[in-house]
Formats: C-alpha cells, structure tokens, sequence
C-alpha cells in the first residue's frame, strides 16, 4: 500500500489539498523536502545517541518518568510496558536547560541540541498546520499554529530507542515478516494535535487504517512522519480521525526515533471552529474541554484505550 507523501516544495494549494486528503484517508503522512537542516538532526541524534549508549545507573539519574524523564519498559502509569527505553522533555528552553543537568555530562551541548531541534520542528509543525486550516478552508490560518507557537505551549519530545533483541538470532528480519517480533510500542493514538515523528533506518513502526490490519511504514531517515493526534480529531470535528500506530522490534539492529508532539497550553480550551461545524453536521461532536482535562484523562487510562469517547457531546450538552 502507497502512503501519503507530502513534498514541500511543492505548490501551497496543491500541498494544503494534499495535507487534508492524507489526514482524511490515513490520520497520516511523510513530509520530504521538509527544510529541516541537516545538521539540527544530526546534532540531536549525536546526543541521543550518547545519551542512549550510557550505563543504566546513569541514565536513571534521568529517571523516572513523572511523566517526563528516562523510562525503561513501563510507558505510562497503568501497567503498559514494550522493549523500548525512552527519554521525554518538555520543550519549553528552560526546562530543557534544567533537565539537561540530570542527562548529560556536557549539559550546554545537549541543551542546545535540543532546543534547536525542537525550535526547527516546532516550525515545521505549524507550517503544516497552517497548511491544513487553508485545505480545510478555516478562515482564521493559524487557528491550529497559535495552540503550539504559544510560549505555554505544553508540547513535549520523546525520544526512544528500541534496543536490539539479544534473543533475536533466529529472527526473519525481512521488513514483511512479523516471525517472533516484540511490541516495543503498543498500539495507541497519540493525544495532542499533531505528532512529528523522525526514525533511523531501522523500520517497525505500523500504523492501522482498520481493526486489527496493520501497515508496515518504511524507514526513511531523511523524511518526518505526520501524525494526526485526538485535539486535531476534535478540531476537525471528526473529519480527521487520530491514527493508531504501533512500534514493533523485529530487526537486529537498533531503532531511534525523535517524536515532537505538538501540544496546546493546558488551559486552553479545545473546540471545533465554526467552518467544522457547518451544515449539513451543524452539530459538535465532543463537548468543549481544556487539554488539561483531556491530558489527565489520557494519562489516567492505559496506552490503547479509546479516550475521546468520554468527551462526546450528548444530545442535551
Ligand atoms: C500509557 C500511557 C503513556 C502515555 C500516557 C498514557 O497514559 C496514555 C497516552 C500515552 C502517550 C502516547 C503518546 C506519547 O508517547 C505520550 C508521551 C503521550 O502524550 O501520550 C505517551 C504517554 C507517556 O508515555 O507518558
Ligand atoms: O517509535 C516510533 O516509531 C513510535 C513512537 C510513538 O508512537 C510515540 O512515542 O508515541
Ligand atoms: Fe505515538
């Protein structure tokens, strides 16, 4: 199956038509010619690297997730766990600066790694973003932009890294073969707007467009990967569906990748605009709420449990 690709360099309308297209059909798609430098990934993969590379004691020091912080195995609070270990940042420059202290034994370098990886990929989020309120037709362009440009902005990177299977040595390491892979992400929708996620050359991220098919995405160093999350569902008043994906470790070599999940400020208030809620369905989907009160839902439930569920409109809301 061909995955949505979106080239940048392409015409605006013509890239806005094909942002919307991709969103709808998939919740998905690659972005190439993104104008992400070259240098800004391999500075934060340098470091991502090193980090990953340290003994376990050390990187514990980072440690543990609170939700943000060095985690290994358990992701999250209710008894998920995957073979994958991660480290997850605000992306605010302060707290990437104090958090740096704990990670690193060079903490300016991994600060300014970070922050200028985020900077550049924060840019490029709202660009799409702005891309896809003009496909959409939203009068206001940086309606969805605003939410993650705010200073407040509560969107976080998670790095992760799926460490080769030491139990791997009869593995069928062919991209279509699922022979004795592991779960190293269990299937989920990522919670905030829009997710910008970037690999190593390794593949085993899956995304399923229906229940229970999963489609393998290749591996593509050089491209990002376009996530939709729930608070872009509830925008678009369900025009837009988050994609379920998954990460799985059938390879004998390591996956890294660096997820941007751009997020709003928390007390922001999360609702369709007027022009997704046009005739013929005049009607909201989901009733207003504010990222805090969905963030502490999701963070309350288990990795793959539906969420937006419990924020449906009824008839007398
Ligand atoms: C099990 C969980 C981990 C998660 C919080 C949650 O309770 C449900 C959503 C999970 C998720 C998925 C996308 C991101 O990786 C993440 C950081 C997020 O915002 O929501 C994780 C959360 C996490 O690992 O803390
Ligand atoms: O590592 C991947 O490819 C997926 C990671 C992911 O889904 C996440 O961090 O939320
Ligand atoms: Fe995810």
């Amino acid at each position: 199956m061909e995955l949505p690709v979106v080239d940048l360099s392409a015409e605006r309308s013509e890239v806005s038509k094909l942002i919307v297209k991709a969103c709808e059909e998939y919740g998905f798609f690659k972005v190439v010619n993104h104008g992400v430098p070259q240098d800004v990934i391999l500075k934060l993969e340098e470091q991502v690297l090193s980090f990953f590379s340290l003994p376990l004691s050390e990187k514990q020091r980072a440690g543990p997730p609170d939700p943000l912080g060095y985690g290994c195995k358990n992701i999250g609070f209710n008894g998920d766990t995957g073979e994958v270990e991660y480290l997850t940042l605000n992306t605010n420059p302060l707290s990437i600066a104090q958090r740096s202290i704990t990670i690193s034994n060079n903490p300016s370098k991994f600060s300014s790694a970070v922050s200028g990886y985020v900077q550049a990929v924060r840019e490029l989020a709202c660009e799409l973003l702005d891309l896809t309120a003009e496909g959409l037709l939203v009068s206001d362009r940086s309606l969805f932009s605003r939410l993650i440009r705010d200073v407040d902005s509560d969107s976080i990177l998670r790095l992760n890294h799926y460490p080769i299977q030491l139990d791997s040595k009869d593995w069928d390491t062919s991209p279509s073969s699922h022979a004795n892979c592991k779960v190293g992400f269990g299937a989920h929708s990522d919670p905030q707007i829009f997710t910008l996620l970037r690999s190593n050359d390794v593949g085993g991220l899956q995304i399923s467009i229906e229940d229970g098919v999963w489609i393998p995405v290749p591996p593509d160093p050089t491209a990002f990967w376009v996530n939709v999350g729930d608070m872009l569902q509830v925008m678009t008043n369900g025009r837009f569906v988050s994609v379920r994906h998954r990460a799985l470790t059938y390879s004998r070599k390591s996956r890294m990748s660096m997820a941007f999940f751009g997020a709003p400020p928390l007390q922001a208030r999360i609702a369709a605009p007027p022009e997704m809620v046009a005739p013929p369905n005049s009607l909201s989907l989901y009733k207003p709420f504010t990222w805090a009160e969905y963030k502490k839902t999701a963070y309350s439930l288990r990795l793959g449990d539906t969420r937006l569920d419990l924020f449906k409109a009824r008839k007398d809301d």
